[in-house]
């Protein structure tokens, strides 16, 4: 009875001195393990935890975590003692107060009855922020902090990490050639008491003391695409900056993107919902391009279908934006070859005629699933004299307007989406879309 008494005792002290920071998260998982080899000790600890999230001391995920880690630890034999200690100690703390206050989060969000407390949640938030400062200092005072300018700074972004005090990155959706996509909860919109407090954010590859000239003209086009407000254009809310780190905050999209519609939708291409994706795409540009915003790097990537129906362009401008100042030590923009245009690839300055190249191509893809050129980029494509195989399926006004979009001669390629339209859809007097359209629909 007194041996129970006092491990409990032994464990609820380790408990404490790692909760006010004298003991490391690896040193509280050794010294904890022998306390729980047997059944009894391992009820014992979880009693012990459960005690602590009850009188809310820690949250429930760090109590998780600190079972877990403890568990494993007490099924595995101890390693040999000259085993040097690897990892950065505050590194296991910081991960586990980020779990601990990224979940306090989610619960807000799905509305759990005990974490609507704000002062929890500030609570946990400065825990983890103080921590974080902790460890910077430390870091720079030792001189293992890493070098500011860095090949990607955005392979730094993690879940946890709070930007301009506001956004906190929640897990990551993808990765493209610019950056790291993230959902993310927006504090401002949390608290306002908003139904969806989630954004999409990328951290881009790029640092402000590398490459300012770039993020500047990114920073402007993310503006610009701001103004086209258009319901198919992804909304672009900021571009912002945390210390050298850029970013662009986004509306988080629901749904599936394109290119893996097109992998995994057996059935999609040529569907009436893909030829629907085609108008729509069609239009989009057209209405663009008659504002005078072009997208330069159209691909199935950058479509994005969402669940509840509708159709999103992402991306819109940024390639255009930072292709000037490409930097060839880092593939910084996107430019894909298989859908720039002859002149694009030669380098040749981004134009609404680039954006009907890539529309041709992607009406390929979406009635057949098959690049018109077999993925080769313009420039080669019009170097091996390639010709689009054609696309029956479709009414002829249609097949010469995408035929005409693949021309590799900008001067016979329709100069914008709008021109690309007016010939897809019969409008030039022959049968077009419009008509296939209405027989699609008829049955
Ligand atoms: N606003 C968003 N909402 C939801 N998902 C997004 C959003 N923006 C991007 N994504 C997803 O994040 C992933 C990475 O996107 P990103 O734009 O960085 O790469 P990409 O377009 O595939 O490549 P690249 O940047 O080279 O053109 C993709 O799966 C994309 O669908």
């Amino acid at each position: 009875m007194d041996d129970d008494r006092d491990a409990a005792q032994r464990m609820g002290a380790l408990l404490n001195r790692f909760v006010i920071g004298k003991l490391p998260f690896p040193a509280l998982v050794r010294e904890m393990a022998p306390l729980c080899r047997a059944a009894s000790g391992q009820q014992r600890l979880q009693d012990l935890l459960q005690q602590w999230v009850d009188t809310q001391a820690i949250g429930h995920p760090l109590a998780e975590s600190i079972l877990g880690a403890v568990l494993d630890a007490a099924a595995t034999p101890p390693p040999a003692p000259a085993a040097p200690e690897r990892a950065d100690p505050a590194a296991h703390v910081e991960d586990a107060l980020l779990g601990d206050f990224v979940g306090r989060y989610k619960k807000v969000r799905t509305g759990a009855k005990d974490e609507q407390r704000p002062d929890t949640l500030k609570a946990s938030l400065s825990a983890y922020d103080g921590l974080r400062q902790r460890r910077y200092a430390r870091e720079t005072t030792q001189g293992t902090v890493r070098a500011p300018l860095q090949a990607n700074p955005a392979a730094e972004a993690r879940s946890g990490m709070v930007l301009r005090d506001r956004f906190i990155l929640e897990d990551e959706i993808g990765r493209g050639g610019m950056g790291i996509v993230f959902r993310a909860v927006d504090r401002r919109r949390l608290e306002a008491g908003a139904r969806q407090p989630y954004v999409a954010i990328k951290m881009l590859n790029l640092t402000f003391g590398t490459h300012p000239e770039a993020l500047r003209s990114l920073e402007a086009e993310a503006r610009r695409t701001q103004d086209l407000a258009d319901p198919r254009i992804t909304t672009v809310y900021d571009f912002d900056r945390e210390g050298n780190h850029a970013f662009i905050v986004m509306e988080l999209l629901e749904g599936t993107p394109l290119d893996k519609v097109l992998r995994k939708q057996a059935g999609f291409c040529g569907s009436e919902q893909a030829l629907r994706v085609l108008k729509e795409l069609a239009e989009t540009l057209a209405f663009t391009h008659s504002r005078g915003a072009i997208h330069a790097d159209l691909k199935p990537g950058n479509l994005f279908l969402c669940s509840d129906g509708r159709f999103k362009v992402l991306d819109f401008g940024i390639s255009a934006a930072v292709g000037p100042h490409q930097i060839d030590e880092a593939p910084i923009a996107g430019l894909t070859p298989a859908y720039a245009s002859p002149e694009r690839v030669e380098g040749g300055p981004p134009s609404a005629s680039d954006d009907v190249y890539a529309i041709g191509c992607l009406a390929h893809l979406l009635m057949t699933g098959l690049h018109p050129f077999d993925r080769k980029s313009g420039a080669d494509a019009k170097a091996q004299h390639m010709e689009p195989p054609d696309l029956p399926m479709l009414p002829a006004a249609a097949r010469r307007a995408i035929e005409a979009a693949l021309s590799f001669d900008p001067d016979t390629r329709p100069a914008d989406a709008g021109a690309f339209l007016r010939v897809f859809n019969g409008q030039d007097g022959r049968a077009g879309i419009a008509g296939l359209w209405s027989a699609l629909k008829n049955g």
